[in-house]
This record gives structure tokens, sequence and C-alpha cells, in this order.
């Protein structure tokens, strides 16, 4: 048997829908979705298996033009991961088209495509009409010679089998980068705390968009078969914290009650979720903190 493996990295506008397409290919829901933009902060990579080959994804930050140093970090995190793919999907919003965010990054393709298989894939066409989909395709690999282009909706599932076929035979022959019995509890202690950011950000609204960082500091299997873990949300004021904890502790209750149910439904069993917050003031700019968000491809890791 010969078999494949190989990093494919997902890059395109926040929200082109990168988080749905790698949870609709990877079969779990790995990293989170949800209707804010940049959500995707850490790079968080789901394994799927296709025939005899093992794709390895990579989901990127967003690309956008970077504002603070966090922002920048995560730029670098997004070109660096493209940089270290076997093939690289751009994707674009059918009914967005080519915005100025989708120049830039046709500009920034130009420097990594050497070599490397690039696909197109236009989502969510379940938004527009055939023939928008068909100019918008014919303008696009006019711009870029792409290797192959598919047209999908991933929330949707069109068109995600073809390209994942696709992807599973460009990949270079090679034995697999992970035994596939492990592939299932690859990141679990980041898809737990990615729960919570989500929950957090849901409930939060505008209020703490970025300032805030999720980690999972213990993680414990019971003998009844329960886990049991403990999440320390970090928050960059003293301010913050109230706001995180809710009048009467009424916010970080529902948060914990809805990242619970999520993850027991996830993990199919029963979960005892402790969170807590703590103030940590400027982690934004603490460097180590980025390689902890896993924002440094390229110092070897
Ligand atoms: N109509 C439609 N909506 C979609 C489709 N795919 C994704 N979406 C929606 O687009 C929004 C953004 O999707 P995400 O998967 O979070 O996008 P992302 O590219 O990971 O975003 P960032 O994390 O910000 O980089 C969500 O509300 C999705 O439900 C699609 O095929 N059709």
């Amino acid at each position: 048997m010969t078999t494949r493996a190989g990093f494919v990295a997902l890059i395109g506008e926040p929200n082109a829908g990168k988080s749905t397409l790698l949870n609709r290919m990877v079969g779990a829901k790995v990293s989170i979705v949800t209707h804010k933009v940049q959500t995707t902060r850490a790079r968080i990579r789901g394994v799927a298996m296709e025939g005899d080959s093992q794709i390895v994804f990579v989901d990127t930050p967003g690309l956008f033009r970077p504002r603070r140093r966090l922002d920048r970090a995560m730029v670098a995190a997004a070109w660096g991961g493209a940089a270290d793919a076997d093939v690289v999907v751009l994707m674009v919003e059918a009914h967005r088209g080519i915005t100025e965010g989708v120049e830039r990054i046709l500009e920034g393709l130009q420097d990594i495509g050497e070599g490397r298989r690039i696909a197109l894939a236009i989502n969510k066409i379940d938004r527009v009409q055939s023939e928008v989909l068909l100019g918008l395709t014919k303008d696009l690999n006019e711009r870029y010679d792409f290797s192959e282009t598919f047209m999908i909706s991933a929330e949707r599932g069109h068109g995600v089998d073809a390209l994942r076929q696709w992807l599973a035979q460009e990949l270079p022959e090679g034995p697999w980068l992970y035994p596939e019995d492990q592939i299932a509890d690859l990141p679990m202690r980041m898809i737990a705390a990615e729960m919570t950011r989500e929950k957090l950000t849901l409930r939060l609204h505008q209020e703490l968009p970025y300032q805030l960082t999720v980690e999972t500091e213990h993680w414990e299997e019971r003998k009844d078969g329960s886990a049991k873990i403990d999440q320390v949300i970090y928050v960059m004021r003293d301010g913050h914290k109230g706001i995180v904890l809710g009048k009467r502790g009424e916010t970080i209750k529902a948060v914990s009650q809805a990242a619970r149910a999520e993850l027991e439904d996830f993990l199919d069993r029963k979960v005892h979720l402790f969170l807590q917050v703590k103030v940590r003031p400027n982690w934004l700019e603490e460097a180590e903190r980025y390689s902890e968000m896993g924002l440094d491809f390229k110092d070897g890791n």
C-alpha cells in the first residue's frame, strides 16, 4: 500500500468559511465556528483520512491588514502556515468576490506559490447565481494560475468530498504523520479551551473581543468515566474580570454550563468543568504567549 501524508493550509479572509470547511472535512468539531470575524486565533489542526492519504489541516488565522502587534503575528502565522504546507487552498466568498483582502492574498500567493499546489475554493455558492460563479472563477484564474478550482458550500457540504479527494491525491507519498488511532484526541485540550472561549465570545459580544484567552490547565480522566477539566480564563485587567464573572457570577456560570454541555456532547461522557478567571496584564505583548497559541510557525514548531 502506498500511503500519502502532508499538510494542507486553508487560507482566506476572515469569515471565508475556513473553520466550517475544516470541520466538514475532518468530521468533528475541532475548530470553533462563530458568527464573529477573526475567531480563529490559534493554529488548530485537524486530521482527515481519505483512502490511503492522511491530510493534516492547518487552519490559519484570517489574513487581514495588521494593526496591533498581535495582528501582525497572526498574519505572519497565516502565511507561515501556507509556506510550510504541501498544498494551499485559498477560500474566497462567492458573494463577496475579489475584495481588497482577496487582492492582497493573491499578491502574497505570488511569493509562496513556487513549486506548490494551490487550489481555489469558491465558498458559499449557495448564496449566488451560477453566472456570478462562472464570472468569478474566470476572473480569479486570470489573476492567479490555480492548480484547480472547486465550487463549494462548506456549510451545506456541496463539493467538499471532491475537494478532499483531490487534496488526498496531491499529497506527497510517505508514511502517515499520526497513528490512525490517535487522530481523534489530537488537540483535545485546545479544543476544550476553544469551546469555552467561543461561549465567552458569544456571551460577551463586543465587550471583550480579543483581550481574553483560555487555557486548559488540567485534564483528569476519572474512574467513573467522566472527565474533570480545569481551565483558566486570562484577562488583561481587573475590570475585565468583573465582566467575565458577571453580576453574581451569572456570566461565568452560563458560559460554564454551555461549554460543559458542548464538551459532554463532543466527548460523549460526563464532564466536570471548572473555570477560573485570572488577570494577566499585557499578555498581548508577551512573545511567549504567541507560541503557546501556536503562532510561531517559523520557529521550527
Ligand atoms: N451561506 C453560507 N455560509 C457559510 C458557508 N460556509 C461558512 N459559512 C458561514 O460563514 C461564517 C464564517 O465561517 P467560519 O468557518 O467561521 O469562517 P473562518 O474563515 O474560519 O473565519 P475566521 O475564523 O474569522 O478566520 C459562519 O457564519 C458560517 O456559518 C457556506 O457554504 N454558505
